[in-house]
């Protein structure tokens, strides 16, 4: 059961251009505690763009972002991260020359004593105890990333995200480089951050994916909200004809 009670994330009218170009119009939607809204749109159609804005990489020209009802200027990825956001890019930002557990801490990492001295014995253990419970196969908490495979190292990404989340997950493509076997563990884990009540907007091409995770989808075209459907009260025919327009 969730607790679907104020939206943990409220965009009103956003908008954002890139010079003369247009990404984002006009556009808003809530996310609510323990709610997964799927982002659908062709190429170019502002995907991205609306995850960095949220995410705090890009200011928005202009509207409004409120977390918790509060509304808040996210004018960085540090300032989005005190708010509880954590976001999976595509590019899935891994330190690839440090070990697992470096990773899993980056920017957060865990001290001891008077001196701040790092300490590894703690984040070697919180990162095995993350990566069993997250079913992430990985060789040790001291392998290097640039060792590890595209489906490791994706693990280790959204378990560095969810871990950390307190209120939203911004996910870019999670699955895009994941075989079967992979994506099944992704998708598992991201529908368990509902029972965290925590929020997600999920950015995914593909529409089984959508219809298996999502609770509703947003489709953009073009920086424009074209529509927000319930995922139970709509069908992939519906999807593709709101984002190709025909
Ligand atoms: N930094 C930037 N500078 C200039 N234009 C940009 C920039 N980032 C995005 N755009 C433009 O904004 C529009 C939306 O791009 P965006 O990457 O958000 O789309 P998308 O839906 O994520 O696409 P894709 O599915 O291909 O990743 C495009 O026209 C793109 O060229």
């Amino acid at each position: 059961m969730t607790t679907q009670s104020a939206p943990v994330l409220a965009l009103n009218n956003i908008r954002k251009t890139f010079g003369g170009v247009v990404a984002i119009e006009n556009f808003s939607l809530d996310v609510k505690a323990g709610e997964i809204v799927a982002l659908v749109g062709d190429n170019g159609a502002g995907k991205s763009t609306l995850i960095k804005i949220i995410s705090g990489v890009h200011a928005p020209t202009s509207g409004a972002i409120q977390i918790d009802g509060h509304e808040i200027s996210m004018s960085s990825a540090t300032k989005a991260r005190e708010h509880g956001i954590e976001v999976v890019y595509q590019d899935l930002a891994l330190a690839d020359q440090q070990p697992v557990y470096m990773n899993l801490f980056l920017g957060r990492e865990l001290t001891k004593g008077p001196m701040g001295l790092l300490d590894r014995k703690s984040m070697i253990e919180e990162t095995e105890r993350l990566v069993t419970e997250l079913d992430v196969r990985i060789p040790s908490a001291h392998a290097t990333i640039r060792d590890l495979s595209g489906g490791q190292r994706q693990g280790i990404a959204i378990a560095r995200a969810t871990h950390w989340a307190r209120k939203l997950v911004l996910l870019d493509e999670p699955t895009a480089a994941l075989g079967v076997a992979e994506t099944a563990k992704v998708e598992k884990t991201i529908a368990a951050l509902k029972s965290r009540n925590i929020g997600v907007l999920i950015i995914s091409h593909s529409l089984d994916q959508v219809f298996r995770l999502s609770d509703r989808i947003c489709v953009l075209r073009r920086g424009n909200q074209i529509g927000i459907r319930e995922t139970a009260k709509t069908d992939k025919n519906e999807i593709v004809s709101m984002i190709t327009g025909v």
